[in-house]
């Protein structure tokens, strides 16, 4: 049983909520984030696991969860950089969005990663992980959503980078998922859309993320890989 807790960021629904109860299912101390309180933050106190407030849209208040969660916990297991802002492009280039994508998937996890590194070598046990979850996009790009796949790209080449310098003593693998799981208003005509896009045509839900998850905290002997996890997109 794991003694240190793993940090998912964006706990709290879909993926990372999915991510976050397996993971303390299986005896993991496990820390999220999340931004709008909510009864779903509630539920997941309420099952013990530890809810930390963090806006990633600026390098201040990235740097001030930081802080606070250096002041929560000596020791770190994992990190997994979940949180995530889906934009496409749609009414025209809007640097905002840009700029709100690469503090989330890109920033964010630099910053974490280098300032929490000393919070992973605390952990006494044998592994220690970050798992970046990026997107089918980074490697292919996306024509409807293009700074969205660009600043996925970034984590995507930060995982090759990080799992370089951390070796030997802390792994760096991404996961990139595609068509995992419905949003509101998504209609059969966006589902059949997503099958056929796909050669294992399917909407399989969280769990092939969290199979994921755990094969790579569970691997002693892989690191800066991106895991495909996307019906297998690319022979289709
Ligand atoms: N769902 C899918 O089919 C696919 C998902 N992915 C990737 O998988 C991961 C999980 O996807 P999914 O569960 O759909 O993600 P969501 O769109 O549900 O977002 C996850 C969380 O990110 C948090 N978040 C968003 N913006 C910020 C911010 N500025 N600061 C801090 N936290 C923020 C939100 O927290 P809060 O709610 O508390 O505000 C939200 O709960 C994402 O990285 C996504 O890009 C990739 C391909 C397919
Ligand atoms: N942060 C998010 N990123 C992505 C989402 C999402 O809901 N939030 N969804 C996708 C899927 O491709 C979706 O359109 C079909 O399941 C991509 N990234």
């Amino acid at each position: 049983m794991s003694q240190s807790p793993i940090l998912i960021t964006g706990g709290g629904q879909r993926l990372g909520r999915y991510c976050a109860e397996r993971l303390h299912d299986d005896g993991h101390p496990v820390i999220i984030t999340y931004r709008r309180e909510r009864p779903a933050i509630e539920a997941l106190r309420k099952r013990g696991i530890t809810a930390l407030y963090a806006d990633f849209s600026s390098e201040a208040s990235i740097l001030e969860f930081i802080a606070r969660l250096k002041s929560h916990t000596h020791a770190l297991r994992a990190i997994i950089h979940n949180a995530s802002h889906w934009q496409h492009d749609e009414g025209g280039a809007c640097g905002e969005d840009f700029a709100l994508m690469f503090q989330v998937h890109m920033q964010a996890p630099y910053l974490i990663n280098l300032h929490a590194r000393a919070l992973l070598m605390a952990c006494p046990e044998p592994m220690r992980d970050i798992i970046h979850i990026t997107d089918y996009s980074a490697a292919h790009g996306s024509q409807r959503h293009m700074a969205y796949a660009a600043t996925k790209a970034g984590l995507e080449n930060l995982t090759l980078s990080m799992a370089g310098r951390f070796a030997p003593d802390i792994k760096v693998n991404a996961i990139a998922p595609a068509g995992i799981m419905l949003n509101a208003g998504d209609g059969d005509d966006y589902l059949a859309h997503l099958n056929s896009k796909s050669a294992l045509p399917a909407v399989p839900g969280p769990m092939v993320i969290w199979q994921g998850v755990r094969y790579l905290l569970d691997s002693a002997f892989v690191t800066g890989i991106t895991l495909p996890v996307d019906g297998g997109r690319h022979v289709k």
